[in-house]
């Protein structure tokens, strides 16, 4: 049997304050009957993914879109068809959304989002729809009040959510002793904190989660921590994006998209060979490697969730 290739366009409607996502679930007598899911549905042959998303969620949810930016596209296998989910963020609507097909639809707070069952399909979604578009990674520091500092600044002034602790210079005791220290200032500012460390180390820090080296991705056969934390990993090409998904890692960084002065010997992917890679990564991709915040909105344009940096956020 050949499957059918479905093209599906969906919108993560996030609230204002960004702590809501807008669910509907899908009437019992369809496909994935009774599943929660995120609004959207099949374009028609001569439509763009934004202008079926537009015609779909004033279909079913009698609203209309003003501003939306891609969030992810997912290609999966169902058992009698392809699928390319093709998730947008929706920032800006008119109208007050409510089933215009008779189906339930709720604000869910996102913290609740694990809760709720969902198609198999939407795993990557929903690891995309919690992470911010930035990637803190802290720059190689001797001193540790400069650390601090540095890393205050960017939670404040740059309100930095997402950080990963980056200290190839420090033995084990100092780089805990850091640990604990910036897990306290990312709480206060409600940020997370992830261990570019061994996974052990998660017993005796209660960070977010572990950022895996690409050399500690390869040398692992299955996932190293449990699901109620996060599982990030340093990738360069296609092979270690399948390395990736095939341990369960959450999200990857993939560079370098351009040369930089850390790693000057690399040579850059550039942005369309970084697209083609992201399209069939499957899960959350920033994009690394001379990157800054005004490249963000053309991270998201080809598909990546956004951008990581040192320099960009570490002054
Ligand atoms: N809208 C939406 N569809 C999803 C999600 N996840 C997922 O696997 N799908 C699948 O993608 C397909 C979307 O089709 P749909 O039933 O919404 O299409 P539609 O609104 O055009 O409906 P219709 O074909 O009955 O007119 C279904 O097979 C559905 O199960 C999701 O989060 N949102
Ligand atoms: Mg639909």
């Amino acid at each position: 049997m050949v499957k059918r290739r479905v093209h599906v366009a969906a919108a993560a409607i996030i609230s204002n304050d960004g702590r809501e996502v807008l669910l509907a679930r899908r009437p019992s007598n369809v496909d994935h009957g009774g599943l929660w899911e995120f609004p959207g549905g099949k374009l028609a042959p001569y439509e763009t993914g934004l202008e079926g998303l537009k015609r779909e969620l004033h279909e079913e949810l009698g609203v209309e879109i003003q501003r939306a930016q891609p969030l992810i596209r997912i290609h999966h296998e169902y058992p009698d068809k392809h699928i390319l989910l093709d998730v947008w963020q929706v920032h800006e609507f008119t109208g007050e959304p409510f089933g215009r097909e008779g189906q339930a639809v709720r604000w869910v707070p996102m913290k609740e989002l694990v809760n709720y069952p969902f198609p198999a399909a939407n795993l990557p979604i929903l690891r995309a729809v919690m992470l911010p578009t930035e990637y803190l990674i802290t720059g190689e520091e001797q001193d540790e009040a400069r650390f601090d500092a540095c890393l205050a600044r960017a939670l404040t002034e740059d309100s930095v959510r997402l950080v990963q602790l980056r200290a190839k210079g420090l033995d084990e005791a100092a780089y805990l002793a850091r640990a604990e220290r910036a897990l306290a200032l990312c709480r206060e500012h409600g940020a997370r904190l992830l261990l570019n460390a061994d996974p052990e180390l998660l017993d005796r820090v209660d960070a977010d989660g572990i950022h895996l080296t690409s050399e500690r991705l390869g040398a692992l056969e299955r996932r190293p921590i449990t699901e109620d934390k996060w599982l990030s990993a340093s990738t360069h090409d296609c092979q270690q994006l399948t390395q990736a998904a095939r341990i369960g890692c959450d999200f990857v960084t993939l560079s370098p998209l351009r040369t930089t002065p850390s790693h000057p010997e690399v040579a850059p992917m550039g942005w369309h060979d970084f697209q083609q890679m992201v399209e069939r990564a499957a899960m959350p991709v920033f994009a690394l490697g001379g990157m800054t915040r005004f490249d963000a909105n053309h991270a998201r344009a080809v598909g990546a969730q956004g951008i990581a940096s040192i320099r960009d956020f570490w002054k």
